[in-house]
């Protein structure tokens, strides 16, 4: 019955067999790696020593258009550690990194210019204007709101010449939940999801991820307030980029700026087993894994990934770094219901049989549908039953609704820019007064 409902999708699903890989990158993504390796060599290429120890040099490319001079560090892409070096590295003292960072992420400050700071030391403002950018190269262009109040904004990279989407979705008691793109599509090719579509363009910035939640914090600050969580669901394999999220997720947490709580910052993954390895020894942000199906035949279908790390070797290493590396912590596991795919009763036996002894909560996620998917939504009745069933089992166990579906802003369905009217898009990407 399983094979049946995947016949439409047969074709597509058997000729997508491998995972696109990390080495496949396009131009724009090899031209980064290259340039890494460039990166041995500073004094030909005229920068001194010392900048290079600083990633906001490399993640930007690192080098003006001659090829010589260092370009301007990119202050967003610095940890704390970082930024403090970099200001004692120019001779200034560490407190001055204090003060930058507050107004970078503090208390809805977010400066642009240091020109705005008050009482900033006149060489401490050279130094900021000659050699640092406070904002990476993301543009926001427009702003969708959904009848729900589910925002999504859209980025346009002008490099890519292509868009990111973030989505601030207002929740009960105050909670304010930011989704953040990772990267530019995504390499990973799930049958289920719109942003695999695109395929991989390209990798964002640690400063490209945390800008999306700087930009949403000042534009709901006024009507909804604090942002109180973040999950890294949009557009995008997190663990693919994994260096630039880990770094991203801790200048989120960083008690001294935006200062999320790590339990309050998830990272969702489909399942790279030695990222997820990295990543519970690295950070201290949550855990989601997409899981999404109960045997192997379904998962190889529906999340290439399965055919590298079959659903044995993601579970195993999942329990073993939760219970190692997190205690007392739950990882979430994912499942996007499926119809007449990966939600009949005998999924529910098996999913319980997989989980029961991971310390784990699990999200059913309402299918999004998108244009051209074969995949339909199981009926809530269906997804009711199923959830009652794992319940029953006495695990945790919650169902996901749809946010934003209206104006395509739900799970996998990023990766579209939607025509507006120019008057209704400038309503919208004011602040509210
Ligand atoms: C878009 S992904 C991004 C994070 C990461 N790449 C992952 O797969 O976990 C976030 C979540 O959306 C789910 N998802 C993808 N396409 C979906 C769709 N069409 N409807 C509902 N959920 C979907 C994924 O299974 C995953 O749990
Ligand atoms: S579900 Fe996640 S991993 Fe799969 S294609 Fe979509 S964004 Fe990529």
């Amino acid at each position: 019955m399983v094979m049946a409902a995947l016949v439409g999708n047969a074709g597509r699903l058997i000729a997508s067999s491998a995972v696109r890989c990390t080495c496949s990158a396009p131009v724009r993504t090899r031209r980064l790696i290259c340039f890494s390796a460039s990166l041995q060599k500073p004094q030909a290429a005229g920068i001194s020593a010392p900048e290079l120890d600083f990633p906001g040099i490399v993640g930007d490319g690192g080098f003006n258009a001659a090829g010589r001079a260092p370009r301007k560090v990119s202050l967003k892409d610095m940890t704390f550690p970082e930024l403090e070096r970099w200001v004692e590295s120019h001779g200034h003292k560490a407190s001055r990194a204090a003060m930058l960072w507050r107004h970078l992420y503090g208390n809805g400050k977010w400066v642009e210019s240091p020109a705005v700071i008050p009482r900033l030391n006149k060489e401490f403002v050279s130094l900021l204007e000659e050699r640092a950018e406070f904002a990476p190269n993301l543009q926001l262009r427009d702003v969708h709101t959904a009848r729900d109040g589910t925002r999504k904004l859209v980025f346009f990279l002008e490099e890519y010449g292509a868009s990111v989407e973030t989505v601030v979705i207002p929740g009960p008691r105050g909670r304010v939940t930011v989704c953040v793109s990772s990267q530019i599509g995504c390499a990973m090719n799930c049958q289920f999801c719109f942003t695999a579509k695109m395929g991989l363009r390209g990798n964002l910035s640690t400063a490209q991820i945390v800008e999306q939640l700087v930009v949403a914090s000042r534009i709901v600050s006024k009507d909804l307030g604090h942002v109180t969580n973040v999950v890294f669901m949009g557009m995008g394999e997190p663990l693919h980029n994994i260096d630039s999220v880990i770094r991203a997720a801790e200048i989120m947490v960083n008690d001294k700026g935006l200062h999320l709580s790590p339990r309050k910052v998830t990272i969702s993954t489909s399942g790279l087993v030695p990222q997820i390895r990295k990543f519970c020894r690295s950070s201290e942000c949550a855990l989601a894994v997409s899981l999404n199906a109960t045997t192997d035949d379904i998962r190889d279908q529906i999340m290439p990934i399965n055919r590298k790390y079959n659903i044995r070797t993601l579970l195993d290493c999942v329990k073993e770094e939760m219970i190692t590396h997190r205690p007392g912590e739950s990882v979430f596991l994912e499942y996007v219901m499926l119809k007449n795919v990966n939600d009949s009763e005998e999924d529910a036996t098996r999913l319980i049989e997989l989980v029961k002894d991971i310390p784990c909560k699990i999200n059913l996620i309402m299918f999004n549908s998108h244009p051209g998917s074969a995949f339909e939504p199981t009926p809530l009745v269906e997804v009711l039953r199923f959830r009652d069933r794992v319940a029953d089992a006495g695990l945790v166990v919650h169902i996901r609704n749809s946010r934003g579906d209206d104006e395509k802003m739900a799970c996998g369905q990023l990766g579209t820019v939607l025509p507006r009217s120019p008057r209704r898009r400038k309503q919208e990407m004011q602040e509210p007064a």
